[in-house]
């Protein structure tokens, strides 16, 4: 809905003002200079107008030219608009001109995807309008706010809304009403869309701008074909002192108008065609409203088309309008650039009167929209009533009405409870927002409370310190009180001073004449001194008394004097001795204890030596042993080697010798025992072949058997015979083996012999070992008492340092008894050359007071001489003028400085002030002021060498206070 039903409450209206008209030259784009296109258009900054080829136009509420920036323009023209709709009015922004000129480049901005005006300088004003109402609403402290937003676009005469949820070719029409009871219009099912941050807002700004009807024609690449509408609705929540919640309600309209565009030029066709013709048409009924209510138009035609119903608010109404129109500078668009001017210019001349929207009670809201919808609901009731009565054919065209009235009425209907659900939902946002800022408020209140406990601390340091600071003042003005006291005395002795440096000058010239008149004086002072020189001689000869009497004096008091400085002597000389004797006894006890040193380092060196010839003795015997030994064993080894050789060698001999004979004998054995088997298997054949032949004669032959058997048997027994005599030869040869064994054997025991004797070596050599071991041990038991008695020796040595040390303490003890006698004695005798000296010096001054009287009496008789002496005498005073010296006032009286505790803010009864370090800083400061102030009224009257003189005096009398 664009105008809200806010408008029919409007109450405080502002004075009537016409429509705010700026012109804005958007740079030469490619094409134009292309072409060779010449800049026809100027803007006149002083007049607030633009030149077309020379012809004027304006003045303009503002012209803007090619170099003016999108921030810019958007804080000059339309920042101060955000603050309207914050406090309650309805702004309308809208771009007109030419298309390609920049009419979305001013609204939307450059096609970049920065997310703030920050991010992209190209930024346009909707996005910028949109951060600027959060920021103002956040700047203005509003907790309770809501902000919708709705985006719809007027397309070939139809209405969409580019933020539903629906494609772009399935897209509902929307439909316009006349609002019933109010003015302006209302656009049924547009979608209100709450926004809650700046991120809501942009991602919807990106969702509209790519559902926007938009296509490339020759005169802009992505020109829009359809007119944009931008709503953003901001409803407030205030809470009065008396607790009621009121609501207030803004609107901000942001309009980018497609266009005007020549047909020919920007070579539209078909559908680019019927777009830009429409787009022609609305944009002609919007220049006949405004040429209509720049004239005062008795009718003013907003309801031909939708463009002007939609603005007409905006267009003569109670709205807050800037139009701006966007040229192209180019000679190219002379005539568009012109008619665009014109259009401006009239628009410049529509007044609006603007008018706040009442802030209403929520209960007064919502009353009114039960009321709307409860009247709504009853017209319907009775349109469908009357829908349902029976009627006559007659009635049939009125029936056709009373329907469209009751669709009518549904969408009133529809549209009524839309805004109570948006009203309803927009408190409940409002509700949340109060609950987190009750909360919110309970935190800072328990902060506040903090802080203000942490105030009254704070408060009452501050107080502290505040009386600290007047102390410091009142100080400082008594110091500066005191100060100007001091220079106004300063001021007073330096006129004194003045006064006094003249006189002295005068008296400088005095000093001058007395000179002349000394010269005078000088002669009668000549002679003067000739009777004077008289005198003199008189008073040389008492001195010469005088000091024939102090000669004499003196001659006494050294012969006083004289026994004691002898005693003192003596003193001195007996210190003297002692000193002899204590580095005597010192040179001494040095040779004891070097000879001591050096009877232990030659003890040592000897025991050390006999230690290690002695080890060095044992240390050959066993070298020599085990030379010996090795060659022994190295010997023997030798001789074991050569006995196994030769055994070895015997061995193989008689192995060798054997082998043959082994041979043979085992091949004698084999070969006769194969004989006597061959032997006895034939015989055994011939047994059983006769056996076999006795069987068949066997009775006849049984003689023969016994013959042959017999002869079998003597056979036999020869044969055995024969075996026993080779078994005889076998065991003879085993005997001579055995007998070879056997010397073999003796051989090995005779190796074996070698083995024992070698043992035996070895036994011999294991108890020369011991025997060594033993030598070893002797010499360690020798070397460890040798070492005890150096042990012995050390102590010995070390008890007799002792002693030598305990002598020298019982020296220096004596020493330091006869030192302590001897200062006694010294300061006997001081003493007595004190009393000496005392009575000498009373002798002394009798003598002096002696010479003191002779010397007045001598004084008198040359006072009497310098009486008879007359000198020219000049006066001093005369010509200097006796002036009587004011008086300077005394270090006591002059102002005292202010005591230095005070300035330090210590005071009374502090007890952790430090009283001394007071006294000393007090001190220094009374100090400084006396001293500087005297330094300064008499140094005029004092010599530079005085003056430097004074000033170290003071300096070391400074330094010996801070000591
Ligand atoms: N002030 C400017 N500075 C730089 N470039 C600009 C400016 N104004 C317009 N342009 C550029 O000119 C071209 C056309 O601008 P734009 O699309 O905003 O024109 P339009 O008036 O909206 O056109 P249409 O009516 O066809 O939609 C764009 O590329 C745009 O970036």
């Amino acid at each position: 809905m664009l105008d809200s039903t806010m408008a029919s409450r409007k109450k405080h209206s502002e004075p009537t003002s016409n429509l705010r008209v700026a012109v804005r030259i958007r740079p030469m784009n490619g094409t134009e200079r292309s072409e060779k296109c010449t800049n026809v258009v100027k803007v006149d900054k002083g007049k607030q107008a633009i030149e077309l080829k020379g012809k004027s136009f304006g003045p303009f509420f503002r012209t803007y030219d090619p170099d003016t920036t999108q921030e810019e323009i958007y804080s000059d023209l339309v920042s101060s608009q955000i603050k309207k709709v914050i406090a309650g009015f309805n702004c309308t922004v809208f771009a007109y001109g030419q298309t390609g000129t920049g009419k979305t480049f001013t609204m939307e901005g450059g096609r970049t995807d920065a997310k703030s005006s920050t991010d992209d300088p190209t930024t346009g004003i909707i996005p910028r309008a949109v951060e600027d109402i959060f920021e103002q609403l956040e700047r203005c402290g509003c907790e309770e706010y809501s902000l919708r937003v709705s985006y719809i676009e007027l397309y070939n005469e139809e209405l969409f809304d580019l933020l539903a949820s629906t494609d772009n070719e399935d897209r509902e029409r929307l439909r316009i009403f006349d609002d019933p009871n109010k003015k302006g219009v209302i656009v049924s099912g547009v979608e209100e869309v709450p926004v809650r941050n700046r991120s809501d807002v942009f991602k919807l700004l990106q969702l509209g701008a790519e559902k926007r009807r938009t296509a490339a024609t020759l005169m802009n690449m992505h020109s829009s074909r359809s007119h944009s509408l931008f709503m953003v609705n901001v409803v407030i929540r205030e809470n009065t002192t008396t607790g009621e919640e009121l609501v207030k309600q803004g609107k901000l309209n942001l309009v980018d108008l497609a266009g005007s565009e020549n047909i020919g030029r920007s070579g539209a066709q078909g559908n680019r065609a019927k777009e830009a013709g429409s787009i022609n048409q609305s944009l002609l009924t919007l220049g006949r409203v405004i040429r209509l209510l720049t004239t005062n138009g008795q009718h003013i035609p907003y309801r031909e088309s939708k463009l002007t119903r939609l603005l007409q608010d905006s267009l003569g109404g109670s709205t807050i309008t800037s139009l701006i129109a966007t040229l192209s500078p180019s000679s190219s668009n002379f005539e568009e650039s012109q008619s665009t001017l014109e259009y401006a210019m009239r628009a410049a001349n529509i007044k609006n009167k603007p008018v706040c929207n009442t802030k209403l009670s929520k209960k007064t809201i919502l009353k009114e929209y039960s009321d709307e919808i409860e009247k709504l609901r009853r017209d319907l009731r009775a349109a469908r009533e009357k829908n349902g009565v029976i009627i006559s054919q007659e009635s049939h065209d009125e029936f056709q009405k009373n329907s469209e009235k009751v669709q009518e009425l549904e969408q009133h209907l529809d549209n009524a409870v839309d805004r109570l659900r948006i009203f309803t939902e927009d408190q409940m946002h409002m509700d949340e927002q109060y609950r987190q800022l009750y909360e919110r408020k309970g935190e800072l209140e328990d902060r506040l409370r903090d802080r203000i406990r942490e105030m009254a601390v704070k408060e009452k340091e501050l107080a502290d310190t505040n009386d600290v600071l007047n102390k410091h003042i009142e100080v400082i003005g008594l110091m500066h009180t005191s100060a100007l006291k001091a220079f106004d005395q300063l001021t007073t002795s330096q006129g004194a001073a003045d006064e006094m440096q003249t006189d002295l000058r005068a008296f400088w010239r005095k000093v001058d004449e007395m000179e002349r008149a000394d010269d005078r004086n000088k002669i009668v002072i000549d002679h003067f001194s000739k009777k004077m020189s008289d005198f003199i001689d008189t008073t040389s000869k008492l001195t010469n008394s005088l000091k024939a009497d102090g000669d004499l004096l003196s001659k006494k008091l050294s012969e006083n004097i004289c026994p004691h400085v002898k005693s003192m002597e003596s003193a001195h000389r007996d210190i003297e001795s002692t000193a002899m004797d204590m580095e005597t006894h010192a040179i001494c006890i040095m040779k004891k204890s070097s000879e001591a040193e050096k009877k232990v380092i030659d003890n040592m060196t000897a025991i050390s030596m006999e230690n290690r010839i002695r080890l060095e003795t044992v240390m050959k015997t066993c070298d020599d042993f085990y030379k010996s030994y090795s060659a022994k064993s190295q010997e023997f080894t030798q001789m074991v080697v050569d006995k196994l050789d030769e055994v070895k060698k015997q061995v193989s001999d008689f192995t060798e010798d054997m082998k043959p004979l082994v041979s043979t004998l085992h091949q004698t054995t084999c070969d006769s025992y194969e004989a006597r088997t061959n032997e006895s298997k034939k015989n055994v054949e011939h047994v059983r072949a006769a056996c076999s032949s006795m069987a068949d004669s066997m009775k006849a032959l049984m003689l023969q058997v016994e013959q042959l058997s017999t002869k079998v048997a003597e056979n036999h027994e020869k044969q055995v015979i024969a075996d026993q005599n080779n078994q005889e030869t076998i065991l003879d040869t085993l005997n001579t083996a055995e007998t070879v064994v056997q010397s073999l054997e003796d051989n090995i025991v005779e190796t074996c012999d070698v083995k024992q004797e070698m043992d035996d070596t070895k036994k011999t050599l294991k108890q020369t070992d011991a025997k060594q071991e033993n030598h070893i041990q002797v010499e360690k038991e020798r070397a460890e008492e040798k070492e005890n008695e150096v042990k012995v020796a050390l102590k010995s040595f070390s008890d007799e340092a002792e002693a030598t040390r305990g002598e020298a303490r019982e020296f220096s003890n004596t020493l330091k008894s006869r030192f302590s006698a001897t200062s006694e004695k010294c300061k006997v005798t001081g003493e007595l050359v004190s009393d000496c000296t005392k009575k000498a010096t009373d002798e002394l001054s009798s003598l002096l007071d002696e010479f003191t009287k002779s010397t007045i009496v001598v004084t008198k008789e040359s006072a009497a001489v310098v009486n008879s002496v007359v000198l020219v005498h000049v006066d001093p005073s005369v010509n200097v003028p006796q002036r009587i010296l004011p008086s300077f006032p005394l270090v006591s009286e002059l102002n005292q400085p202010v005591e230095p505790e005070v300035l330090l803010g210590f005071g009374e009864g502090n007890d952790d002030f430090d009283t001394d370090e007071l006294a000393t800083k007090k001190r220094r400061v009374t100090s400084f002021v006396r001293r500087d102030s005297l330094l300064e009224t008499t140094n005029n009257f004092l010599s530079p060498s005085s003056i430097i003189k004074r000033r170290e005096q003071a300096i070391e009398e400074e330094e010996d206070f801070e000591n």
